[in-house]
């Protein structure tokens, strides 16, 4: 599988550098733990791994906006993974941990791409000043317009032999010889943006520019600007005249991810365009001509926006005349053995074709993949790394994630198995007949639920209640009631 274009990266990537998604590899669960509690504490969420394998897994799974990667890790070291990361991450920053002593490493993690390193042991501010200024960064290289990419020279080959795919093939042929705008519909992770290369690439527009554009990661206040351009002056900060996407794109294609994410005002803009071939740069009136093709992808009920007055109906009417739609994967099972093969090859497995046998497919096709082929790519990955070359088997994968809507089974089972388990010995145990069994549940779970709310607040137990959902005064009498009112008073 080709890897996305820089162009999807600077467009895809996180928008905000102050609440970023971070991995951290490292199997000392100490520095993970350390970084975990610093950089959730300043609005970042936090995944960490043990392993190079488990990493990639979660930088596939997660798209973190930056990478903490120890250098020694069991099997695969850092420096050797550093490649994969950042392809897998679309180039986020990798910050690499070395020990004392191992500068050659850090510099020549340096030289294969990482953005910074730390030297272990390090202080916290030492790590905290590294990290921000490494999201900062990435965010600054965010907010330049994306340049023009040729298409990459290998081919993103979309697989499927379900009827449902066989019409979206016949659909890209289609069109793709037409200058029509498009517009590609389906729940997340189908594939949608796979289509829209491939449409651009069977085009008479094929060796001119493709540029994906997500609206939802442009700054809200320029996404005009960064769109169509800007003139010297038209807003504070425009120092001189600028081209947005469209004119970079000219004579090839764009493709607007998430539609739906698209301000009014930029609407507005994108119909005319669409209707009139015509737009402006924002503070200048002179018309430019727009030699580009658009396709939309949506994996949101536009018609909702519709309802909802955030999405121009008019626009909605433009854009749906011609109208690619991908079933989510749960619908063409039939297509799984082929997107598993298909993944496998991608990673040179060998014998393939004996890699996955009837009993494995049955349950793969019974699972839900919410996150369609995404999560199934990512699962593949997953389960090769670790069946190492032999055949696959059901428990090489990652458990089956819920369909959307439920609530997470891993979690919720385990608790409510241990809720069960913990008052069937309640119950076995009393020489009694019980009647306090919800007080001695509360007494044997409560502390715990108390104790990670008040660390996660750093001890402000105003905070602590808020996230509690209780008053105060209820926390501080049940902290008392469990012996754990350590303060001289609230
Ligand atoms: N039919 C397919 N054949 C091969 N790979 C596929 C296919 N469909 C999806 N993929 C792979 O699955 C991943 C997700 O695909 P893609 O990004 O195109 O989905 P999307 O619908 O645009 O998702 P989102 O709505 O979240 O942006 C990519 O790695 C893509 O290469």
């Amino acid at each position: 599988m080709q890897k996305e274009t820089e162009t999807d990266a600077a467009t895809k990537r996180q928008p905000d550098a102050n609440s970023a998604v971070v991995l951290v590899v490292d199997d000392e669960p100490s520095i993970c733990w350390a970084f975990e509690k610093m950089l959730t504490q300043q609005g970042h969420r936090v995944v960490t791994a043990s392993s190079a394998e488990e990493g990639l897994r979660l930088a596939e799974e997660h798209s973190p906006a930056m990478v903490l990667l120890d250098v020694r890790l069991p099997n695969e070291d850092g420096i050797s993974a550093l490649p994969k990361f950042l392809a897998a991450t679309d180039n986020a920053p990798v910050i690499v941990m070395t020990a004392f002593g191992d500068l050659d490493t850090a510099v020549s993690a340096i030289r294969r791409g990482a953005s910074d390193y730390l030297i272990k042991p390090f202080r916290l501010a030492d790590a905290q000043r590294t990290c921000r200024q490494a999201l900062r960064a990435a965010a600054d290289r965010r907010n330049q317009p994306a340049t023009p990419q040729p298409m990459p020279s290998g081919q993103q080959v979309l697989v499927g032999q379900s009827p449902a795919m066989q019409q979206a093939f016949r659909q890209i042929a289609l069109v793709a010889a037409s200058d029509l705008s498009v517009l590609i519909t389906g729940e997340t992770g189908t594939g949608k943006e796979l289509v829209a290369a491939a449409i651009h690439r069977n085009s008479q527009r094929a060796d001119q520019p493709y540029i994906p554009i997500a609206p939802v990661a442009l700054n809200p206040d320029l996404i005009e600007s960064e769109l169509f351009g800007h003139a010297k002056g038209a807003f504070t900060g425009a120092t001189e005249d600028r081209a947005g996407l469209f004119e970079q794109a000219q004579g090839g294609t764009i493709l607007l991810d998430e539609i739906g994410d698209l301000p009014l005002a930029a609407q507005v803009k994108l119909l005319r365009v669409l209707e009139q071939g015509e737009y402006s740069r924002v503070g200048d009136l002179r018309v430019r001509h727009a030699n580009v093709r658009i396709i939309a992808a949506t994996n949101c009920d536009l018609h909702q926006g519709v309802r909802q007055g955030t999405f121009r109906e008019d626009l909605y009417y433009r854009l749906t005349g011609v109208q690619i739609h991908l079933p989510p994967l749960r619908q063409r099972p039939e297509d799984i053995l082929l997107l598993c093969q298909h993944f496998l090859k991608a990673m040179d497995y060998p014998a393939i074709d004996a890699a996955i046998d009837a009993e494995l497919l049955a349950e793969l096709q019974s699972r839900p993949w919410a996150g369609n082929v995404r999560e199934l790519k990512n699962a593949v990955q997953h389960a090769a790394v670790i069946a190492r070359g032999r055949s696959l088997e059901a428990t090489d994968f990652p458990p089956a994630k819920p369909a959307s809507g439920e609530p997470p089974q891993s979690l919720a089972g385990s608790m409510g198995e241990s809720v069960a388990a913990w008052a069937t010995d309640a119950i076995a145990d009393a020489s009694e007949p019980l009647h306090d069994l919800h007080a001695r549940f509360l007494a044997a779970s409560e502390p715990a639920l108390l104790r990670i709310a008040i660390e996660h607040t750093g001890g402000n137990r105003a905070k602590a209640a808020e996230m509690l959902g209780i008053h105060r005064g209820t926390l501080r009498d049940r902290l008392r009631a469990y012996n754990m009112d350590t303060s001289n008073g609230d």
